[in-house]
């Protein structure tokens, strides 16, 4: 098994601006479950992107912000409970031109506002963006695996806008998605691979090791360990594959690297803290060191 990464870092040129490596956006959150978020948008930064918005339900506005300085936060609709409400999604929609590249789903809920939110970012647009857990979750809720795949307008470029989306499920999140039990890895695989096919994206199989699909490929991550099975250390992945597809790379690049990134945090984590004393707040700061040596 290989441990070179799988693709290459994008070169950041001597006269570049902060608009050249994407302006991404991480849209999620919920009264509660506001650091998964944060993880998300802080993972982003620490992966190169140029601008970071999250976009949370209002109320946990200043809690998300308050976890880095470097970040915009963007209030949208929330319900009583401190989740989004269903007019959120027009509120997210009006943004969505001026950016790169979205993840969307960590902390969210499934109520009905995150569900018209995920209706809207599946509509067929040259915009790159993740799906991960409750996004994965309203997907699961409104059958999606068993949709037909939307067909693009003649008037755009399929190109543009074919296999730009990337799904990041944990076995669970698989099992909802596909009806197939966590208990049977290869049928979870293989279950990613149709689903790939039918819906031309990339599914990130999640697990030790992580897998990652698409309609024709599929590659085995060799990063990683088990002191990443911690709560938020998917998030911080979120982050890092939705700030690599606003740099520029294609969707299964984007995924692949990653994914290996990510697992490199975890293993430099691991050795510094131990597996069990490793939490996910240490897979942020350990993704710099991992990039640097990109530079070299
Ligand atoms: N700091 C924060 O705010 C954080 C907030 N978070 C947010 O919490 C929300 C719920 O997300 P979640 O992932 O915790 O729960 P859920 O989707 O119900 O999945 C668990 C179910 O799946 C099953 N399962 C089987 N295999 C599995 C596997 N390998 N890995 C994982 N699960 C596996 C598992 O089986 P069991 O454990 O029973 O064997 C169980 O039945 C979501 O919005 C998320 O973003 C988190 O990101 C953490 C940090
Ligand atoms: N045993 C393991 N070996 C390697 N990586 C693991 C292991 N367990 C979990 N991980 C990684 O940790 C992350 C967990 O993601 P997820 O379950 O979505 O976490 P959360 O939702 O709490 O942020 C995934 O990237 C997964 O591949
Ligand atoms: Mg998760």
């Amino acid at each position: 098994m290989s441990h070179q990464p799988p693709a290459s870092f994008p070169k950041r040129e001597r006269d570049s601006h902060k608009g050249n490596f994407g302006r991404v956006l991480l849209c999620g959150g919920s009264r509660g479950m506001a650091g998964s978020i944060a993880l998300s948008s802080i993972a982003a930064l620490h992966t190169g992107s140029g601008l970071v918005s999250a976009a949370v339900p209002d109320r946990c506005l200043e809690t998300v912000a308050a976890f880095h300085p470097c970040l915009m936060t963007i209030p949208l609709a929330d319900a009583s409970r401190g989740h989004f409400a269903v007019a959120a999604a027009d509120e997210l929609a009006s943004r969505l031109d001026s950016l790169d590249a979205i993840g969307c789903g960590p902390g969210m809920t499934t109520n009905e506002g995150s569900i018209q939110i995920v209706r809207r970012l599946l509509e067929p647009t040259k915009l790159a963006r993740v799906f991960d857990a409750d996004a994965l979750n309203c997907l699961a809720k409104m059958d999606w695996a068993e949709q037909d795949p939307v067909s693009c307008e003649a008037s755009q470029s399929s190109s543009d806008v074919s296999n730009n989306i990337v799904l990041t499920p944990h076995p669970g999140e698989l099992g909802r998605l596909t009806g197939t039990t966590t208990k049977d890895r290869d049928l979870q695989i293989e279950a990613a691979q149709k689903l790939a096919a039918h819906h031309d994206v990339t599914i990130v199989v999640k697990g030790g090791p992580t897998v990652v699909v698409d309609a024709t490929r599929t590659w085995t991550n060799s990063t990683g360990n088990p002191g990443m099975a911690t709560a938020g250390s998917g998030d911080v992945l979120t982050g890092v594959i939705t700030s690599l597809l606003g740099q520029g790379m294609p969707a299964w690049d984007a995924a692949r690297l990653g994914v290996w990134i990510h697992g490199a945090a975890g293993d430099r984590a691991a050795a510094e803290y131990g597996q069990a004393g490793m939490s996910a707040y240490e897979l942020l700061a350990e993704l710099p060191k991992v990039i640097a040596a990109f530079d070299s």
